[in-house]
């Protein structure tokens, strides 16, 4: 996620369960707060108010929202009270705006009145009441903190300077899917798991300097895993923040306990905590000692000794490690995508014609506008933020016309706006084409609403962006893509964000001077791939050991190389397997 980006949707998804002795409660304050509110509408301004769906009493439309998927029920019923309308979700009144226009006149043209942030129980705990970048209100601190990660982190120049780091990254999940492939020809690669540990690592190296194996945390009296840590640092903290306090949707009953959530969270906030409290001490003992790295942690530690206090420094780097390891695992949706897979040859030839046989990398990405437009199209269909975290309007405003009463919460149904059947032709398909009809700037960022818009956008896009497409890149030039027999594409929302539930297959279709003698390799040990390329009768295989020869390896190399020739050539008469090689070498 942004934490902050896909917050919102589990609020939506929990249902209140309270006891009896609640109820009377419920109903007195429930009539003294509507009577409330209504006082404070009247006199207010001419302008008609929004649309209305109708919900129950009491709830409102919180059982409508029970359904995994809010932001698809939201562009729903914009087929049928329009663009912006207010929904009821327990005692707040939250309008939805569904379309690119309203969307961006709320968070632009009206961004003064609604820069705050409305949170729930469980983020209010665990972002420490806002003490992070995506989560802040739009004040001083929020400026200040935003200049620093833009400066040491997410900018222009230091995307530059974490550079490595990417690099590192894309080479990590290429040699681990060629090694799945080997040790595991016949099973589905996970993709997502390997980008995960890969994300994860690049955020620990861009926010403390290093990755780690194991670390010892004093508060927690263990020495945890990486994976522990990751836990802790991560998948916790996104599980909390999905976690509702049904209390959130009723204010006015927080007078009833819920010892059993708040328990929870505070533990998690606890470890959480403890495990940047020892990684913090970590670097400052190698600070200490002489040894400065350009990361976000040592920038802090000096930038912000005066400004920051220890806590904070601590909340802000864990705000990078979680967005830059959760938000960009859209990727690993990617693939699935069945249109993706129809169409993963031209994104394959485009590469090969500007790459040849050097691996992509990140000075090519401007002269691929094909794999541009498949991440974009992937952002926009595959939104990992599909509905921004609730805004507030502080004061009365107008949004499309509209009379928005201050006290509103706000939902940009980001999914929505990348859906507008008035906007996408065909929303539904996933169709990449439709970035390439010259009407986009091909290195606009914001060519869908999936990065938000206005003051808030998203900080991250570039490395988002960058990360995606030279991952999507290696991938396709490396590998080709296909999902199990009987299997569909199946992109679901589970926790946060976006992720896809079957594993995928994958066969290395290398076109790549250090990948080719494995890639033969694997095809022969890959028996269940049927050949994705026909051999052409007249393909010479001196052909190859000169190309090997020639462009890789230098004569050592032939000995080796024709003895998997000759291998294959035996296997060939019998399974084909020879054809995977073909395309091994780009021809
Ligand atoms: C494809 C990946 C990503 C998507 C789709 C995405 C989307 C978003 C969205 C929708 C917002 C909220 C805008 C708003 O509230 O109006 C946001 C904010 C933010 N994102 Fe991302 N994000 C991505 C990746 C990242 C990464 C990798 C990082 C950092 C490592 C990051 C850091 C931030 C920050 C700091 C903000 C808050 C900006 C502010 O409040 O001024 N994002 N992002």
């Amino acid at each position: 996620m942004d934490f902050a980006a896909t917050s919102i949707l589990p609020a939506f998804q929990a249902m209140p369960y309270a006891t009896p002795a609640a109820v009377g409660g419920l109903v007195f304050s429930v009539l003294f707060f509507n009577k409330f509110i209504s006082s404070k509408k009247k006199g207010n301004s001419k302008l008609l108010p929004v649309p209305v769906v109708p919900g129950w009493p009491i709830i409102g439309n919180l059982l409508q929202l029970k359904e995994k998927k809010p932001h698809k029920t939201f562009l729903r019923w914009a087929e049928t009270y329009g663009p912006i309308y207010s929904i009821k979700t327990g005692a707040s009144t939250v309008i939805v705006l569904n379309s690119t226009e309203v969307a961006k006149e709320a968070m632009v043209t009206r961004y003064s009145s609604i820069s705050t942030r409305k949170l729930s129980k469980a983020l209010k705990i665990l972002t420490d009441n806002k003490c992070m970048v995506a989560t802040s209100d739009y004040d001083d601190f929020h400026k200040m903190v935003k200049r620093y990660i833009l400066t040491s982190l997410l900018g222009a120049g230091a995307q530059r300077r974490h550079r490595g780091h990417r690099d590192t990254l894309v080479e990590n999940v290429s040699s681990q899917l060629l090694d799945r492939i080997k040790t595991h020809p016949q099973q589905a690669v996970d993709f997502r798991e390997i980008f995960e540990s890969e994300l994860f690592g690049l955020s620990m190296k861009e926010a403390l300097g290093k990755d780690m194996e194991s670390l010892h945390v004093d508060e927690l009296q263990a020495t945890l895993s990486r994976e522990e840590v990751f836990n802790v640092l991560v998948l916790d903290p996104m599980n909390g923040a999905i976690d509702v306090d049904w209390r959130d949707f009723f204010p006015y009953l927080r007078w009833i306990p819920n010892k059993g959530f708040e328990m929870k969270i505070e533990q998690m906030n606890f470890r959480r905590h403890s495990v940047m409290n020892a990684l913090i001490q970590v670097q400052k003992k190698r600070i200490a000692s002489g040894e400065e790295i350009n990361c976000y942690i040592d920038f802090l530690l000096s930038e912000g000794k005066t400004t920051l206090t220890e806590k904070q420094i601590g909340m802000l780097v864990w705000e990078t490690i979680i967005e830059a390891s959760d938000t960009t695992m859209f990727l690993s949706v990617k693939p699935c995508n069945d249109s993706l897979l129809k169409r993963q040859d031209r994104l394959h030839n485009e590469i090969q014609n500007i790459c040849g046989a050097e691996k992509i990398k990140e000075e090519h990405l401007p002269q691929l506008p094909y794999l541009n437009a498949v991440f974009h199209e992937t952002i926009r269909k595959y939104s990992p933020a599909p509905v921004i975290p609730l805004r507030y309007a502080h004061e009365d405003t107008q949004i499309g016309g509209y009379y928005i009463p201050a006290g509103s919460e706000i939902a940009v149904n980001i999914y929505g706006c990348n859906m507008d059947k008035k906007v996408w032709e065909n929303p539904e398909e996933w169709t990449p084409e439709r970035f390439l009809d010259g009407k986009y700037d091909p290195m606009d960022l914001h060519k869908t609403m999936a990065f938000g818009a206005g003051k808030r956008s998203c900080a991250g896009a570039l490395q988002a962006s960058l990360i995606a497409s030279a991952t999507i890149g290696r991938v396709a030039q490396e590998f080709e893509w296909r999902l199990k027999d009987g299997e569909e594409e199946n992109v679901d929302i589970v926790g946060l964000t976006t992720r896809k539930l079957q594993p995928l297959h994958v066969i290395n279709t290398c076109g790549l001077p250090g990948a080719c003698l494995c890639n033969i390799s694997q095809s022969l040990a890959y028996p269940m791939i049927p050949p994705s390329d026909p051999l052409e009768e007249s393909h010479p295989l001196s052909e190859l050991l000169d190309a090997i020869e020639q462009e890789f390896y230098g004569p050592k190399s032939i000995t080796l190389a024709s003895r998997i020739i000759g291998y294959a050539q035996t296997v060939d008469s019998e399974t084909n397997l020879l054809h995977n090689t073909t395309r091994s070498f780009g021809m």
